[in-house]
């Protein structure tokens, strides 16, 4: 059993006892009095094309690293990330690894007016109304947990419900799959799901992968401002950080200077880019 295998038995049993206590057609019923997801796109590709846009975490623990923050009041942690200039918050939901909730997505969800993604491990669409539920724009389809069928399906919901979805891929073959799924958003995690180790240099392992087209996240591993350089300059345009962020002494600082160390990586990618295709 590997540890996404792991991670997905807990999810499943939670969900039943969700889905126990709210039914599917409540849930309907109040996805229709939300107000409409907003345009997450749009966000992540920032004004324009030299910027790395960041999503900030709310992230209390996680397998790899155990507890990181107590995280007292999510709700303040993502307005700083919001005054820092985030473009969207991640709000992990999943309780049994992860020490989140859908509270935890409530409480910043009436605080900031950006995006938020629910960053759950989704392997039912009872999931995805959940997150609309809530007031969520975003969700998280990890291609290593679907069949091609549900990716399909579930992206289809997502876009029908006016949500995007972030499809995360860990291999060439998964961010093909991706692809072939219609996602207009891919995001490349450098965590080995079996060792959860983070080697950055994945990411540029598999920069000739990339699509042009769909907004390109390159998830997992930031430590510092250069590390958000590094993936501007192999061709990511969102940067997704966690633990850096929830550990930091002054978050709302921390996403400004990751914002400008990746302007600056993302001119150089730029030249270098336009180079190589002649213009
Ligand atoms: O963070 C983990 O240990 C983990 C383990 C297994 C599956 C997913 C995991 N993390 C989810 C994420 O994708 C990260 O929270 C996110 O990319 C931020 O990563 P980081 O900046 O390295 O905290």
């Amino acid at each position: 059993m590997t540890v996404l295998d792991d991670i997905i038995a807990g999810v499943r049993e939670d969900l039943e006892e969700r889905r126990r206590a709210v039914s599917l057609d409540e849930l309907k019923d109040r996805v229709s009095s939300v107000s409409p997801a907003r345009d997450a796109v749009s966000a992540l590709r920032g004004p324009d094309r030299d910027t790395v846009e960041i999503i900030a975490e709310v992230k209390r623990a996680s397998p790899s690293a155990g507890d990181l923050n107590g995280i007292p009041e999510p709700a303040t942690l993502a307005h700083e990330y919001e005054a820092g200039g985030a473009a969207a918050i991640s709000v992990l939901t999943e309780s049994r690894r992860f020490k989140g909730s859908l509270e935890d997505l409530d409480a910043v969800r009436s605080e900031v007016s950006i995006p938020i993604l629910r960053k759950d491990f989704t392997i039912d669409p009872y999931m995805i109304w959940e997150a609309r539920a809530h007031g969520a724009d975003l969700v998280l389809l990890i291609v290593a947990a679907l069949s091609d069928q549900e990716l399909h399906e579930y992206l289809e919901l997502t876009h029908r419900l006016g949500m995007n979805a972030i499809v995360e891929a860990h291999t060439a073959d998964e961010i093909e799959r991706a692809v072939e799924a219609g996602a207009n958003i891919v995001g490349v995690n450098v965590r080995n799901l079996k060792t959860l180790e983070t080697d950055k240099t994945h990411f540029a392992s598999l920069a000739s992968h990339l699509p042009e087209g769909p907004v390109i996240i390159a998830e997992s591993g930031v430590a510092e401002p250069s590390d958000v350089a590094d993936y501007g300059r192999q061709g990511a345009e969102v940067v997704l950080v966690g633990e850096a962020l929830v550990r930091h002494s002054d978050p709302r600082d921390a996403v400004g200077e990751f914002k400008n160390q990746g302007r600056k990586a993302r001119a150089a990618y730029w030249e270098e880019k336009d180079a190589r295709d002649g213009r």
